[in-house]
């Protein structure tokens, strides 16, 4: 499927009556990769899921756009089916149905054997899904997952979390290839990636990295020198970054 700009206009995210994100404004070109930082709990997972339109994560104020449609109000298959595709952090087993099984159901059997055995899971094609499966061979999976959907936009909420070193260059390769980096910018998938570790950052042609403090986009800038700024100095908003949002990071972290 072809990659189509996300855009996210002024959208606040709640579980009932809690907010957890408000304010956010994101656009994602067609075919760029943004990575999103922030410390635990700041509401970077709710924002994934909220964008792929997962309960209970409500949209109670703005819109979410992929392409000309938009998709806010749009159950999670409805959405799947104009491109959005996520890789979990904790994805659910699912007895009974095999790897193989579900590569037949997306008509994709022609891309598992290769798609795979990149990610040393040949052996899994048989298997029932993250039935039994280690932490690191979950998250190999959700990167093989979206080798199948061949979704538009990928989502991925830290896929390096529990991988081992032998395994973490081809988790960074395998989302290398997934997202087209090699191609041209109109072959290319867009993706938005959750990282703490940065280590996509060697394995992927990152366009923008931002910031999440507190349940707000605080700032947007180069995602390698945010790394290194977050390394350095935590989250705090870096001199060079542009700022977003109206009040100020000291501001946010006391509220
Ligand atoms: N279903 C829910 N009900 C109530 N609160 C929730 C729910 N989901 C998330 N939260 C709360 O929202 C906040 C943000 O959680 P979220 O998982 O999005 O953070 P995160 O930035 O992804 O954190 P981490 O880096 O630790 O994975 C947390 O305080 C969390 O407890």
């Amino acid at each position: 499927m072809l990659a189509q700009p996300l855009v996210l206009v002024d959208i606040e995210i709640a579980v009932g009556s809690h907010v957890l994100l408000r304010d956010v404004n994101l656009t994602i070109g067609a075919g760029e990769t943004h990575i999103l930082f922030g410390p635990n709990g700041s509401g970077k997972s709710s924002l994934l899921s909220a964008i792929m339109g997962l309960p209970p994560y409500q949209v109670t104020h703005g819109e979410i756009r992929l392409g000309d449609e938009r998709i806010d109000h749009l159950p999670v298959d409805a959405r799947a089916r104009l491109g959005l595709g996520m890789a979990f952090q904790r994805p659910p087993a699912l007895d009974g149905v095999t790897v193989k099984a579900l590569a037949q159901a997306l008509e994709a059997d022609a891309r598992l054997a290769d798609a795979a055995a990149a990610l040393d899971l040949a052996d899994f094609v048989g298997r029932d899904i993250n039935v039994g499966f280690s932490g690191g061979e979950i998250k190999r999976w959700e990167i093989l997952k979206l080798f199948l959907q061949h979704p538009g936009i990928c989502l991925f909420d830290e896929p390096e979390s529990g991988v081992d070193l032998e395994h973490i260059a081809a988790v960074g390769a395998a989302m290398g290839q997934l997202l087209g980096h090699d191609a041209s910018l109109a072959e290319r998938r867009s993706a938005l990636i959750i990282t703490h570790t940065g280590f996509i950052l060697d394995h992927v042609r990152a366009d923008m990295g931002h910031m999440l403090v507190n349940g707000e986009l605080v700032c947007s800038g180069d995602p390698r020198r945010l790394f290194e700024h977050i390394k350095a100095h935590g989250y705090t908003l870096p001199p060079w970054a542009s700022r977003l949002g109206s009040v100020t990071l000291d501001e946010r972290i006391a509220q």
